[in-house]
């Protein structure tokens, strides 16, 4: 038998995924960790605690699906984007990794617009400078932790720390630079223009590739910890918005992915790198040379839910949360959320954007909270989706993907709330099984990514149809939703 296995480092939890060669689900393991809040407005995260996640996720794949490691045939990658990730000449880690929900950079990206010019910067890189990107977290350590900066040999993104554990080689990929925000995206290259005019040295930028290339092969010190065969060959792998984009078949221009995670995201691809002039959506590179992808992405997805989960009602389940939501009809009796918890992206940028609730009255109950919660997460989705008008990107089909499609709450609110059908993928984990994809076509197994997609990716039969009473309610209150963060961004910036 002959079998691939995909990758995906989340924010929150790595998964490994093994399928065959016909697509079909073999095994996954699955490992949790939690990135660290040093004080309000920080992310980070030590790499190592990814690499052990990682080592057991794979170990259990194995185990679990009684796979002979030699007959694993390569292995890819998805990570979630945009995290700097510092190491020194001994590959060892100089300090934590900042992650993409870090907001401490604020003043970096004021000093990227000032000194490039916010025209030029966006020409060059099709998006805005944002707190949590790599580049302006380089220039956070490079004024904040000169004794750290000194230290760096090579910056890299989150899913590369764990491509370089395995393989002992340091590189990236051009959909994973892209969110760099120092990289030129329609010429899939380092911006040197830029990195130059920041005073950064160009050694720290390692190679770049594309994501379906062969990147080494495995090594006999990662094969003794893993359990996988010494020698496996490795690709590059590509950022988590595009390979779960891949692992949803989306190849070609026409439809959009609702992506639901610890953030969220709407999604499409394009033939050319289109990018909104108002910076409110996010133009990065796709995993095949001729594509590109834009999308919306809101901080502050599952995070949400999380939070509730976990800070307001302790309880371990989020099922337990959508049997109380389920109560609740549509439109939480007046109640909006706003779920700006982390700061936001989409559509404002703004760190010190807040949540909040609007509307409580003594009528509503611990089920109204998590409902509007739920509510709030898909309402900031339609502002994506809002925007792809305006550009002129059709969503003929929107295919939900990510944790959240284990709600059938969560996913009755996205088609009620955007008004469209909202289908599914049969394949257990898009991110990872995209990322088992793309080192098919990196190992010749598959001829190309279309071939893959076409041939191996299947909508689920289960299609979710908006409730045209529940659509009505929405639209009627989506209007106030997307006023919430306008009319109360002078007193956010005030707390
Ligand atoms: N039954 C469920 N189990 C797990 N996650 C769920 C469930 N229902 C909804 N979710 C949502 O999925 C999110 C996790 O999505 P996932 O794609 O696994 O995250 P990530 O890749 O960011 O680590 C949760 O934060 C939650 O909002
Ligand atoms: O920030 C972005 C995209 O710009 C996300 O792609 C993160 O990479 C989200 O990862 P998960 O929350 O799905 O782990």
């Amino acid at each position: 038998m002959a079998y691939l296995l995909g990758i995906d480092l989340g924010t929150s939890s790595v998964k490994a995924l093994i399928i065959d060669t016909d697509g079909k689900f073999i095994s996954m393991g699955q490992e949790d960790y939690n990135f660290i809040i040093p004080q309000l407005g920080y992310a980070e995260i030590d790499p190592r605690l990814w690499w052990d996640a990682t080592v057991k996720a794979i170990q259990d794949a194995l185990a679990s699906g009684k796979v002979d490691a030699g007959e694993v045939k390569g292995i890819g990658f998805s990570g979630h984007m945009h995290g700097l990730v510092p190491v020194d000449r001994n590959q060892e880690v100089v300090r934590n990794s900042i992650i993409h929900l870090d907001q401490r950079c604020g003043k970096q990206v004021e000093q990227l617009k000032e000194k490039i010019g916010l025209e030029k910067f966006s020409q060059i890189t099709c998006n805005a400078p944002a707190a949590g990107f790599l580049f302006p977290s380089l220039l956070w350590v490079k004024e904040n932790e000169p004794e750290n900066y000194a230290k760096i040999d090579k910056v890299m993104l989150p899913k590369d720390y764990i491509r370089m554990r395995l393989t002992g080689k340091i590189a990236t990929e051009a959909s994973d630079a892209a969110g760099t925000v120092a990289f030129h995206t329609p010429e899939r290259r380092w911006a040197w223009e830029l990195i130059d005019a920041m005073g950064v040295d160009r050694s720290l930028f390692p190679e770049c590739h594309e994501a379906c290339d062969i990147a080494g092969e495995l090594t006999k010190e990662a094969a003794e910890a893993t359990g996988l065969a010494a020698g496996t060959p490795i690709i590059y792998g590509g950022s988590d918005t595009t390979v779960q984009s891949v692992g949803n078949g989306l190849i070609r221009p026409g439809y959009v992915i609702s992506n639901i995670g610890t953030a969220s995201q709407v999604i499409c691809c394009v033939n050319h790198p289109v990018y909104d002039r108002k910076l409110r959506t996010n133009t990065f590179c796709y995993p095949r040379e001729d594509l590109w992808i834009v999308f919306g992405a809101s901080l502050n997805g599952g995070i949400a839910q999380k939070w509730l989960r976990d800070n307001i009602f302790h309880t371990g389940n989020y099922r337990a949360l959508d049997e109380m939501a389920e109560t609740i009809p549509a439109g939480s009796e007046g109640l909006l959320f706003l779920p700006y918890l982390c700061g936001e992206r989409l559509p404002c940028l703004d760190p010190q954007a807040r949540g909040m609730y609007l509307g409580l009255t003594v009528k509503h109950t611990q089920a109204h909270l998590i409902r509007a919660v739920m509510e709030g997460m898909v309402f900031a989705l339609r502002d994506g989706l809002e925007i792809f008008k305006e550009l002129g990107i059709s969503a003929d089909k929107i295919i939900a993907s990510g944790g959240g499609t284990k709600s059938p709450l969560l996913l009755q609110i996205q088609a009620d709330i955007y008004g469209k059908d909202i289908y599914t993928t049969q394949s257990k984990d898009q991110a990872s099984f995209g990322a088992a994809l793309c080192a098919g076509v990196g190992v010749g197994l598959f001829k190309s990514l279309e071939e893959a997609c076409d041939n191996l990716i299947t909508l689920s039969p289960v299609v979710t149809h908006p409730n045209p009473d529940n659509v009505k309610v929405y639209n009627e209150m989506y209007p106030l939703y997307a006023e919430l963060y306008s009319r109360n961004k002078e007193l956010f910036h005030r707390l």
